[in-house]
């Protein structure tokens, strides 16, 4: 292993002259050889360093740290989340069909059963057959974070197209400030509430849930009667009033951050209606079934996620940025930060020893062409590159308006083309030549105009933004995020670290109420001191 490492590092070191736009002339077929598609997805790799030496020791690496064999337990359902002793199996909830065993036992009637009960629930609410106490439910609300809640509103905004429900609402943050902009102007006697919570313990989630059935007990005779509950937990979902025909459940073998093809996508289901959803599940699994069967040199997860070894570990790129040029994928980078950093933000391998190269990136970004009048300055001239990933649809869903789609999709044409290409020195001296200037300020006034160029870029090419392919898309990259967590050795399926912050929270409250503020430290109570004092009316 360590000696794979080292002839990556050495293939990198190699390369320190290498342009991209080298590879292009001497692959004459580079184009089309680093393109790679699984169904009618279209992934190109080829605007990277990746040259077929550095893809071919990229692609041993992966046989070498058996991620065949981990992707198939995984599927097989054995426990490879061994820290938490649980199985992985979020793809379960999208292929329907057949048997998976988990301590001997096959879960899939479970699971089957609950889609049944969801889309015969989501069926009536959008009929209109199941009522609110003043009338058919008009709008919903998720209460969720995490987990359950950026899957669920990454998808339907994803999927405003198909949205044909009731209004759907999102409220994750335990700031007063969210739920109370989101309650206000809604009917609490039309409204259903949703309380999403795998633990159903989270406290930002619960605090919430207490303060809608608190504004619904004041409107209607029955409050608990307008709520939906989606959990593991369900034992715990009945203490809070909500009755069991409206609890859905899942297993543990379901990661937060996996989450959303099972219960936690119920709203998104309200909004496009079950057969939509079963379409969006289905991409999921046409996906599975890519992963699954594809050869790892045209396997698009295993493909994604060595192009971002080779930017991380090996090139030493700290963060990528994800640009969907698709203005409805615009909460897919926030759904991809807890996806990937939270999965592979580890610094611990899975045998308890020193994670021994760099953990996964910062992730970051945000919709083109937005981002392009904002943080691109320094993703084209900045001193530490940033591989971008690009997302294009080959169709909007607005017909009328194919120019603002051709124009949208030349500019992510454009900006992967200018990242490679940069522009020389001599090139913008001639520019500002022609526009006069001479001498020492013409080399300093050009300095400011060159581009660097060699910025590496991957796109992900779609047909449309169909439930089908954001199926396609989320399963990509959660396998992605997986084959990166093999490699890398740790595992991809726990969260410690974000347990002592939630720790000390419960320990920092007594403080701000006026505690003595023993056991913290100077600055936390100084903090906590100052923030009193600013809180007494002047
Ligand atoms: O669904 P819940 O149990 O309420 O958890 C919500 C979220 O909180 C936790 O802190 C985890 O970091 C997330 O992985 C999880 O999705």
């Amino acid at each position: 292993m360590t000696d794979i490492w080292t002839r990556l590092a050495s293939c990198r070191a190699a390369q320190e002259d290498l342009r991209i736009t080298d590879l292009f002339a001497s692959e004459p077929a580079r184009a089309e050889a680093f393109c790679t598609s699984a169904d009618d997805l279209v992934f190109d790799w080829s605007k990277t360093t990746i040259d077929s030496a550095a893809r071919d020791l990229l692609l041993e690496l992966a046989r070498q740290s058996h991620v065949e064999a981990r992707r198939d337990a995984m599927f097989a359902g054995e426990k490879i989340n061994e820290t938490e002793n649980r199985a992985v199996l979020h793809t379960a909830l999208r292929n329907l069909g057949g048997s998976v065993l988990v301590d001997g036992q096959d879960v899939m009637p479970k699971v089957r059963d609950t889609f049944a009960r969801m889309s015969d629930f989501a069926s009536k609410v959008r009929s209109g057959e199941f009522t609110g106490q003043g009338g058919k439910i008009t709008d919903v609300v998720n209460i969720g974070i995490g987990g359950s809640d950026l899957g669920p509103y990454m998808a339907t905004l994803a999927l405003a197209p198909y949205h044909d429900g009731p209004r759907t609402h999102f409220v994750s943050n335990v700031d007063g400030a969210d739920i109370a902009d989101t309650l206000r102007g809604l009917n609490p006697e039309t409204t259903l509430v949703i309380v999403a919570s795998k633990t159903f313990t989270t406290i930002e989630t619960m605090t919430n849930a207490r303060t809608a059935r608190d504004w619904m007990a004041g409107a209607v005779a029955e409050p608990a009667a307008q709520f939906v509950a989606l959990s593991s937990a369900v034992d715990k979902t009945g203490a809070f009033g909500i009755d069991s025909s409206r609890v859905f459940g899942f297993e543990d073998w379901v990661g937060g951050r996996y989450s959303v093809w099972g219960p936690i996508g119920l709203s998104v289901m309200l909004a496009v209606g079950p057969e939509d959803f079963a379409d969006f599940l289905a991409g999921g699994a046409a996906m599975d079934a890519h992963f699954r069967a594809a050869p790892l040199d045209s396997n698009l997860p295993v493909l994604l996620a060595l192009t971002g070894i080779w930017h991380h570990q090996i090139c030493g790129y700290p963060t990528r940025a994800v640009l969907p040029y698709d203005n409805r994928l615009m909460r897919l980078p926030a759904y991809l930060q807890q996806l990937e950093m939270e999965s592979n933000g580890k610094r611990v391998a899975m045998d308890g020893s020193d994670l021994a190269m760099n953990s996964g990136p910062v992730v970051w970004g945000e919709p083109g062409t937005n981002g392009q009048h904002a943080f691109y300055q320094l993703i084209h001239q900045g001193t530490t590159p940033v591989p971008c990933e690009f997302i294009l649809a080959a169709r909007g869903h607005e017909e009328e308006l194919a120019h603002h789609h051709i124009l949208l999709a030349a500019n992510c044409l454009a900006q992967s083309e200018a990242l490679m290409r940069g522009r020389s020195l001599e090139e913008a001296r001639g520019l500002m030549r022609a526009k006069g200037f001479e001498g020492a300020e013409l080399d300093r006034q050009a300095r400011h105009r060159v581009f660097p160029g060699n910025r590496p870029s991957t796109t992900l090419l779609i047909p449309q933004l169909t439930p089908f392919t954001l199926g396609q898309i989320i399963a990509l990259y959660e396998h992605r995020v997986f084959v990166e967590g093999v490699i890398l050795g740790l595992n991809s399926f726990d969260q410690w670290g974000v347990e002592l912050g939630k720790e000390l929270a419960l320990q920092v409250e007594p403080l701000l109420k006026g505690d003595s503020g023993e056991g913290h430290d100077p600055s936390t109570r100084h903090l906590a001191k100052l923030f009193q004092d600013l809180r007494q009316p002047s």
